[in-house]
């Protein structure tokens, strides 16, 4: 059964039930069209769809409904499958980042407690004394080795179809990117996970089989998983893997593929801009790029408008709420540094921080509360932190941030990035944005760290533009035309590039580590000017 979810302007979309039924339709109607591209192979819906149901038994025989299958792969086409695959079992897929240590990575596994793991051949050597005896690990050693491995494009009779799961069935347990902590694992069902899908179609409509979307964004995390791979499905587009994010590849594979829709980070546009191999003609397939999982730079919009004419659309959200909570979409007055309306079916609220039953009015800042079918049901063995996240429905972001008149939100900070400083409440956030309008700042991100004066104090990192030369006393003029006394750093350092999660966003526990460090650390120089 399907059912329709009616959106402001009067379009109705296809809500599916199920993960594994998004897929399913995709291979009912479109069959001969390419689903998957990947270095070594390109996938019609029918054979993708075959390829998910022989990895599905194969997975049945090993465990059962309910249990956990981790996949620690790269981005490749077999990501994508397992994924699936996982789902169609009744099993949950849990997607690890191939690149974490084995240190990293123990804690997830422990977690997770799979009955199977779906490992890439050179990954598994330093991480195998992680699984469990009873956890049965199937070796990929490449996309063409495993569609042969499960007989895809040979003369096998296609594996007939699975039982279903039920829409409160476990889907997903997504571990977070680990911004802020050790990462933690959100449990997500079918129905939130697949009527995010039909939420995000709602805002941001799609053509169906006439899609073709790039995936270079990490494939472990929830903005990949949403708005690559679930998003390729629902509108039966192609999806193009490449292996991570390179400029040269991003551009090639825009033209070579006609992309019409490129999912990505801040961080890459910035680095897409600075490449300087992106032209109108390039691009001029491209229908709209998605931003979302940090925020985008107002400057970087700009940039990118003039650069491209592509609109970018910008989201916000978080594991823990399936990802997708607020979005723009075509036809909606776009705000630069807001991050949309929430979804349909979707409720935010802006509440005190300090206490969380007392709503703050529009305009003020205040943490995100969100209430939805996408959100999670909890995190996996961490019920305290559950408790402290989830009050009667409403997902508590940790995030500030706030709403106006027309119910846009824009987002200040995280709760735990912000400072105070003398009193005040400050949000690096709109520091980095004063220091990133900057003409000779290519990146900035500024982190708080202790003072016995004033509490606390903001140390600015910043990358120059050009590999030119930035000058900490021409920064701190330049804010001091911009931001209050209180706002401004106290302390400049300049990095040749800043350091990244494994998500691609600005490592601000990293950056924090290093201002704590004496001032001349490591790659950068240090100038002190306050
Ligand atoms: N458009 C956006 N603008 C600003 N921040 C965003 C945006 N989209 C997402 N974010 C940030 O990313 C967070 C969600 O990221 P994710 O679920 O990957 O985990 P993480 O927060 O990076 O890691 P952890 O929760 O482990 O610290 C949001 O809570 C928010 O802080």
């Amino acid at each position: 059964m399907t059912t329709i979810l009616s959106h402001g302007n009067g379009k109705a979309v296809w809500v599916p039930e199920t993960v594994p039924a998004i897929l399913e339709r995709a291979v009912r109607e479109r069959p001969r069209d390419i689903a998957l591209v990947s270095d070594e192979c390109e996938l019609t819906y029918a054979q993708y769809g075959d390829a998910v149901a022989r990895l599905a038994r194969r997975l049945s025989r090993h465990g059962s409904p309910g249990d956990t299958v981790a996949i620690i792969l790269p981005n490749m086409a077999a990501t994508a499958i397992a994924i699936f695959a996982a789902q169609s079992a009744g099993m949950v897929a849990a997607t690890l980042n191939p690149d974490y240590t084995a240190a990293e990575l123990a804690p997830m596994i422990e977690d997770s407690a799979p009955a199977c793991a779906i490992v890439a051949c050179d990954i598994h050597p330093r991480i195998a004394h992680l699984f469990a005896q009873a956890t049965e690990i199937l070796l990929v050693d490449g996309d063409a080795a495993i569609l042969e491995d499960l007989g895809i494009g040979g003369e096998e009779a296609p594996a007939g179809p699975l039982p279903s799961p039920s829409p409160d069935d476990l889907a997903v347990l997504q571990f977070t990117g680990g911004s802020t902590g050790r990462p933690k694992g959100v449990e997500l069902t079918h129905r939130a996970v697949a009527t995010n899908v039909a939420q995000r179609e709602a805002v941001l409509p799609t053509h169906f089989g006439d899609e073709r979307i790039l995936c270079f964004m990490p494939m472990f995390h929830s903005f990949a998983a949403a708005m690559c791979v679930n998003l390729a499905a629902y509108c039966a587009g192609k999806l193009v893997i490449l292996p991570r994010y390179r400029p040269d590849w991003v551009v090639e594979a825009i033209g070579g593929h006609a992309i019409t829709r490129l999912p990505a980070g801040p961080t890459v546009f910035n680095g897409l801009i600075r490449f300087g191999g992106l032209t109108r003609e390039g691009v001029a397939s491209l229908r709209c790029a998605y931003s979302g999982s940090a925020p985008l730079g107002i400057e970087t919009l700009a940039q990118w408008d003039a650069l491209t004419g592509v609109p970018i659309y910008e989201g916000y959200g978080q594991s823990e709420a399936g990802p997708i909570l607020t979005y723009f979409g075509p036809g909606m007055n776009v705000k630069p540094g807001s991050v949309g309306p929430a979804l349909p079916g979707t409720e935010v609220r802006i509440v005190d921080p300090e206490n969380p039953a007392r709503d703050l009015p529009t305009g003020e800042a205040g943490e995100i509360a969100a209430r939805g079918p996408q959100v999670m049901r909890g995190y996996r063995s961490l019920a305290s932190e559950t408790r402290a996240t989830l009050h009667g429905g409403w997902l508590h972001t940790g995030d500030i941030g706030m709403l106006d008149e027309d119910g846009h939100l824009t987002i200040a900070d995280r709760k735990k990035d912000m400072v105070l400083i003398s009193g005040y409440n400050v949000f690096p956030r709109e520091v980095d944005e004063a220091l990133l309008a900057h003409p000779a700042v290519a990146a900035a991100a500024c982190v708080g760290v202790p003072d016995s004066y004033r509490g606390e104090r903001l140390v600015a990192f910043v990358t120059p533009a050009d590999d030119g030369e930035v000058d900490a006393e021409g920064l701190a003029d330049w804010l001091a035309e911009r931001l209050v006394r209180y706002k401004r750093p106290s302390e400049y350092r300049v990095l040749r590039s800043l350091p990244l999660t494994a998500a691609g966003k600005i490592d601000k526990q990293a950056l924090k580590r290093a201002a704590l460090e004496t001032p001349a650390a490591a790659d950068g120089e240090a100038r002190h000017v306050a």
